[in-house]
C-alpha cells in the first residue's frame, strides 16, 4: 500500500519541500508516501474561482489511479484525532488499495471531486494555507505509522 498525496501547487518554497522529505522518508516502503504536485490554473486568467477549480479537478482525475481510494482533505471534513488517524491508516493498509490524499488549491477543492471521496477528513478546524496542510499530513501520517509500530517518536 502506497500513500499517495495529490497537492495542487508546485514550485514550493524549499522550506516546504524540505519538511515534506524530512517525513516522507521516514515511511516504510510497505507504506510509502508520495508527493503528486498538480499544477495550479494562473490566478491572472480572470476566471472565477469555480473555473479555477473545475480546472484542478480535471488534473486531478487525469492524475488519480483508478483503482486508488480517494481521500480529500478539507477543513469542512470531519474532527479525528491522531488516533482515529492510526485506525484508518490501519484499516487501509489491511485494504490493499493505494490511498489517494487530495489536497486543494488556493479556492480549494471542485464540490464535483469532493463528492468522489470514500473519505474527508479534517486536520484542524483552522483553515490552513495548501502548503502547509501538506507538511502536517506528511507528519500526522508518520505519527500515525510509529503509534501503529509502538515507536517511540509518538507519546500519549
Ligand atoms: C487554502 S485551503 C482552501 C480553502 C477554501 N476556502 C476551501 O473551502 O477549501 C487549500 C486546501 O487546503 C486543504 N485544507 C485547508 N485547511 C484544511 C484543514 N483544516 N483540514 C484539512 N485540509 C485543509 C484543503 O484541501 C483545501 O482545499
Amino acid at each position: 500500500m502506497k500513500l499517495l498525496v495529490y497537492a495542487v501547487g508546485t514550485r514550493m518554497p524549499a522550506w516546504v519541500q524540505t519538511a515534506w522529505q524530512d517525513f516522507a522518508k521516514r515511511m516504510p516502503r510497505d507504506c510509502a508516501l508520495e508527493l503528486h504536485e498538480i499544477r495550479p490554473e494562473p490566478r491572472t486568467s480572470g476566471k472565477t474561482a469555480q473555473q479555477l477549480m473545475h480546472a484542478e479537478a480535471q488534473r486531478i482525475e487525469a492524475a488519480l489511479p483508478a483503482q486508488a481510494w480517494r481521500v480529500i482533505l478539507d477543513e469542512h471534513g470531519r474532527d479525528l484525532t491522531t488516533r482515529d488517524l492510526a485506525n484508518h491508516l490501519e484499516t487501509w493498509r489491511g485494504g490493499g488499495s493505494d490511498i489517494a490524499l487530495i489536497i486543494g488549491g488556493p479556492d480549494g477543492l471542485d464540490p464535483a471531486l469532493k463528492q468522489t471521496a470514500r473519505q474527508t477528513l479534517r486536520l484542524s478546524s483552522l483553515t490552513l494555507p495548501h502548503p502547509m496542510v501538506r507538511i502536517l499530513l506528511a507528519e500526522q501520517l508518520y505519527r500515525a505509522w510509529t503509534i501503529l509500530t509502538g515507536h517511540p517518536y509518538h507519546r500519549d
